[in-house]
C-alpha cells in the first residue's frame, strides 16, 4: 500500500508513553484484519490475539479493541482475548478476559427480522448481531442507495439509529458509539488519567478519535478514507499491524 500524502506515519509506539502513561484503543475490521467480501470471511492474522495480549502487557493493561462486531463475535474469530474489550460499537464492554459483559440496547426481533426478509429478497447478506442487526451490499454495490434508504426508514419506524460503514449499514439502540465506549473506559482503571490513542480506518471510528482528542490524545486513520479527525495515518492493516511490533 501507497503512504497517505494527507496525513503523517504516527510517531513509534515506544514513544507514545514519553510525557506519562499513554492507552491504546484499536478498531478491528480494516485495521486489524483486512476486509474480506463476507462477515464471517475474515482471516485472523496468525498470532494476533498473542500480540494483543503482549502489548496490553507493556502498556499496563491499557489496551481495548473497540468493534462494530459483538464481543462473542470477536472471540469466535480470535479465540480468546485477554484484553478490554468494547463491542457492539460500544454496546458491550468488558475490562479484562472471563470478565461480565455489560451490555445496553438490544434491537427488537422484529426489526432484525424485517431485515433480514429485506436481504433475501434483494440477494444481499443479512448479519444478525447480537445487539444491532446488519445489512451488507459489498457483493452488489449497487444495492446502496436502497439498502441504505431500506434500513434508514426501518429505524426511524422503530426509534432506533443506523450506524454506517463500509458497503454496511446496521440499525443500533439510539446513545452508541465509540466515542462514548472510550470515554466509559477512560474512567476506569488502569485507563484513567492515561492520554488514549485511537487507531481505526471507518467513519464509526471518528467518535473514537474525537473521544481521545477530549481526552488529551489522538486518532491515527487507517486506509484511504480521508478523515476530519486523526493526526495520524496508516496505510493498512498490515502497517498498523508493523507498527504494533508484530
Ligand atoms: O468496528 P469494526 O471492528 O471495524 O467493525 C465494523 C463492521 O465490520 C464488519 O463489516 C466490515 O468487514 C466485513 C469483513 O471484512 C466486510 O465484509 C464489510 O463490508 C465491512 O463493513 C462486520 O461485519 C460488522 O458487523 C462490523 O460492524
Amino acid at each position: 500500500m501507497q503512504p497517505r500524502a494527507d496525513l503523517p506515519p504516527p510517531p513509534p509506539l515506544e514513544s507514545l508513553s514519553d510525557g506519562g502513561p499513554a492507552s491504546l484503543f484499536l478498531d478491528f475490521d480494516g485495521t486489524l484484519v483486512s476486509l474480506a467480501g463476507h462477515p464471517d470471511r475474515i482471516v485472523v492474522p496468525d498470532g494476533l490475539p498473542d500480540l494483543l495480549a503482549d502489548l496490553s502487557a507493556r502498556l499496563g493493561g491499557r489496551l481495548a479493541l473497540v468493534s462494530g462486531r459483538s464481543i462473542a463475535d470477536l472471540e469466535r474469530h480470535c479465540g480468546t482475548l485477554a484484553i478490554a474489550c468494547a463491542g457492539s460499537h460500544g454496546g458491550e464492554r468488558r475490562l479484562g478476559e472471563g470478565e461480565p459483559i455489560a451490555r445496553s440496547g438490544v434491537v427488537p426481533v422484529a426489526v432484525q427480522h424485517e431485515l433480514a426478509q429485506f436481504a433475501r429478497d434483494a440477494g444481499l447478506v443479512h448479519e444478525a448481531k447480537t445487539l444491532g442487526t446488519a445489512l451488507h451490499w459489498r457483493t452488489a454495490p449497487h444495492w446502496e442507495e436502497r439498502a441504505q434508504a431500506f434500513v434508514d426508514d426501518l429505524a426511524a419506524r422503530h426509534g432506533l439509529a443506523v450506524k454506517r460503514g463500509k458497503f454496511v449499514a446496521e440499525v443500533v439502540a439510539p446513545g452508541v458509539d465509540k466515542g462514548r465506549a472510550v470515554a466509559a473506559i477512560m474512567q476506569e482503571a488502569p485507563f484513567a488519567g492515561s492520554r488514549p490513542v485511537f487507531v481505526g480506518d471507518d467513519v464509526t471510528d471518528e467518535d473514537g478519535f474525537a473521544a481521545c482528542e477530549r481526552f488529551g490524545g489522538f486518532g491515527i486513520a487507517v486506509g484511504e478514507r480521508k478523515s476530519p479527525t486523526a493526526r495520524y495515518a496508516l496505510a493498512g492493516p498490515d502497517d498498523v499491524l508493523a507498527w504494533l511490533g508484530a
